[in-house]
């Protein structure tokens, strides 16, 4: 029988530090169980705070490789699993039952990519192991349900004259507005309406069990994006922009306006970072360069990615299966899906919402790697 140190296997399971938190796993205190058997078969178990499962094949390699090298170590089995709490909305906001968390995905500027951002990011979450739904409150421009395939024309069914039911798109759980808008409908939504009929479609959906709502959110910072501020408990801003320097402009009022409502900016997404010709694969910055790298520095936050301007993206995305749905394995998938992972991880530095004040939450979403 081998009688391995514990010190060796923790200072060999050290020298694996998260990619996007930059911590090792003790000090994550991700490890949730470590045995070793009579000969000498490691069993680690590794539990994520963040929509993880894209590195955890890594993860069990990189972690393996230094256990095995442990004297004594025959052989190891790593469990790989995620663990995703609800964080603290502003001002202690009610939550929505069964909603962990609410991301709002904003831009200052219209046009800028951000309800793109918004459909591939909540494909992304869900894609690396988490339960998504979308809510489309983008009133002048409502298109997550195009972008995610959903037929036009078709609503929501209600329940008990009260509830909607969210129409499920590529695994998503989805609300909008243009779902039941009409051709006349737009004229009437006009400033407190709007946000009272918004608030109406986040409260009065049947989300079910949600890790990560990704609330897609008009352009801009006026009355109604304020109001929205206030009122829907947001757990985390992600803010899109382009690199030219008005669309920076504008996004760095979105940064205030959610600071000012004690919102936490997750950080900043740069789209149409360059152009990439379908032709020849030739590289343009047609917007400048480094807009949202100098936004993310002087607002102290972070840049959680750039995404090429490409014609296949918009393509994909308007022809109702966005690029993470369509080729996951593509280079602009695997962008969108490292933006997800940053965004959880960003997340799972804020506090956590009061345990028990969600009840309706389930704590451990386990999936192993195998
Ligand atoms: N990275 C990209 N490459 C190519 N096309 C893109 C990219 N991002 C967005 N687009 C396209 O640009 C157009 C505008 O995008 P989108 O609707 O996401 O912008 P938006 O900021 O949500 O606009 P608004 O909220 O003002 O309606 C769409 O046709 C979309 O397919």
């Amino acid at each position: 029988m081998t009688t391995i140190p514990h010190q060796a296997l923790e200072a060999a399971i050290r020298e694996y530090r998260d990619p996007y938190l930059e911590k090792d796993l003790y000090e994550l205190d991700a490890i949730k169980k470590l045995d070793v058997d009579k000969r000498g078969k490691v069993t680690l178990m590794v539990e994520l705070p963040y929509p993880s499962k894209g590195i955890a094949g890594a993860l069990k390699q990189l972690v393996g490789n230094a256990l095995e090298s442990v004297e004594g170590v025959e052989s190891s089995d790593i469990h790989v699993a995620q663990k995703i709490h609800a964080y603290r909305a502003q001002k202690e906001l009610p939550s929505i039952p069964g909603v962990k968390n609410i991301i709002a995905v904003a831009s200052g500027k219209g046009g800028v990519g951000k309800s793109t951002t918004a459909v591939n990011l909540a494909l992304a979450l869900q894609h690396e192991g988490a339960r998504v739904g979308v809510l489309d409150a983008d009133i002048y421009g409502p298109s997550v349900g195009m972008m995610l395939g959903v037929p036009d024309g078709q609503k929501p069914r209600v329940q008990e004259q009260k509830y909607f039911i969210p129409i499920e798109a590529h695994g998503l759980k989805t609300n909008s507005m243009a779902y039941l808008a009409n051709d006349k409908t737009p004229m009437i939504w006009r400033g407190p309406v709007v946000t009272g009929v918004l608030m109406q479609l986040l409260q009065h959906t049947l989300w079910g069990e949600l890790d990560y709502l990704i609330v897609d959110m008009p352009p801009g910072t006026g009355d109604i994006q304020l109001t929205l501020a206030q009122k829907v408990p947001v757990t985390g801003a992600v803010i899109v922009t382009t690199p030219q320097n008005i669309a920076v402009m504008d996004a760095q009022r979105g940064i205030e306006m959610f600071r000012k409502m004690e919102i936490p900016v997750l950080g900043v997404v740069e789209n149409m970072s360059v152009h990439i010709c379908s032709n020849c694969g030739h590289q343009e910055a047609l917007f400048g360069t480094d807009g949202g790298a100098r936004i993310a520095d002087d607002y102290d936050t972070v840049l959680l990615g750039q995404l090429p301007l490409h014609k296949t993206v918009r393509e994909q995305t308007d022809g109702g299966k966005p690029t993470v749905a369509a080729e996951p394995d593509s280079e602009v998938a695997r962008r969108y899906l490292d933006i997800a992972r940053r965004v959880g991880a960003e997340l799972s530095k804020r506090e956590r919402h009061l345990s028990g004040a969600i009840s309706s939450v389930t704590v451990t979403d386990h999936w192993n790697s195998h």
